[in-house]
């Protein structure tokens, strides 16, 4: 059986008459880029809520490495979601008050870490992202595209086991939300986190590895870690390379040695070296 990260099982989920998960099981592997699409209200929020711990089921179980975190408290779920789980959403949800270094260094002070040493961490990320000369401008003097490269590096600053996107390009031009994506995919790569996208935009699926499909609080398909929908090969790279099996790419996490290329769709020359994080 393949290694298992994150796990739903029987995930079921109403809000009053409306029923947005109907018994969803799925499992992501270590390092899987795995896409949730489906139409609108079809339930992928929903999903990614209960996976992350941000929402509860109303049945089933979700297990991080085994154990249930369903059945966590919420204060145990919210340092879950701190420690373990990054996330990045529509609209970056930065805190507008702060300089773009502390928005990143922020889970780190709240797990403890001291002001200069957090942040001296943040900074590490905003070369390899693109981002140098940015670390102490606030969110609102950031563009769009930028202020989700701040919120990667947020994500992944914890080294997480898993980061949650939803809709991570939304709001974002086609060609921001390619350079988003690649950024994404790769930075979540190098440090060996898995990654689950939520998205309606098959552009934006095509960088995971995997992709399911949500239709009335159900999968279309029960698809296990790895596993490519029946009939369907992995996703293709966006720029219609050779299909790439996620099995090239994940596996137990190893120390990086920093000479390892980074396998992942559409990795060119321009790749930088995105921090690895220490646990
Ligand atoms: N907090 C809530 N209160 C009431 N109904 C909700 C709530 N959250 C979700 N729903 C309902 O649950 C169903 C699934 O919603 P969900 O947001 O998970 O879908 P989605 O696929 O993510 O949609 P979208 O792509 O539009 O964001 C919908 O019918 C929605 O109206």
């Amino acid at each position: 059986m393949a290694e298992i990260v994150l796990s739903g099982h029987g995930l079921t989920k109403s809000f009053g008459s409306a029923v947005a998960l109907a018994g969803v099981d799925l499992a992501v592997a270590p390092g899987e880029a795995l896409a949730i699409m489906g139409p609108s209200g079809s339930g992928k929020s929903t999903l990614l809520h209960c996976l992350a711990g941000i929402m509860k089921p109303d049945q089933g179980e979700v297990r991080l490495l085994g154990q249930r975190i369903d059945t966590m408290g919420e204060r145990q779920r919210s340092e879950l979601r701190r420690t373990r789980f990054g996330f990045v959403f529509q609209f970056g949800q930065l805190l507008p008050e702060l300089p773009a270094e502390e928005n990143v260094a922020l889970p780190l002070m709240l797990g403890g870490a001291s002001r200069g040493k957090a942040v001296e961490a943040a900074r590490r990320w905003f070369g390899p992202l693109g981002l140098a000369g940015m670390e102490s401008r606030r969110p609102g003097e950031l563009s769009g595209g930028q202020a989700q490269r701040v919120a990667i590096a947020r994500a992944l600053v914890t080294k997480p086991a898993v980061v949650f996107a939803d809709e991570p390009t939304g709001a974002l031009d086609q060609a921001t939300g390619h350079d988003t994506m690649r950024l994404l995919v790769e930075a979540t790569k190098h440090n060996h986190a898995s990654l689950i996208v939520v998205t309606h935009d098959p552009n934006v699926a095509r960088w995971c590895d995997r992709t399911v499909e949500v239709r009335d609080g159900r999968l279309l398909v029960p698809a296990a870690a790895g596993a490519p929908l029946p009939g369907r090969e992995p996703n293709g790279g966006p720029y219609g390379g050779p299909a790439r099996p996620y099995a090239a790419n994940a596996g137990p996490a190893e120390p990086y040695g920093g000479d390892r290329p980074v396998a992942g769709p559409g990795r060119g020359a321009d790749t930088q070296d995105f921090p690895v994080v220490r646990p």
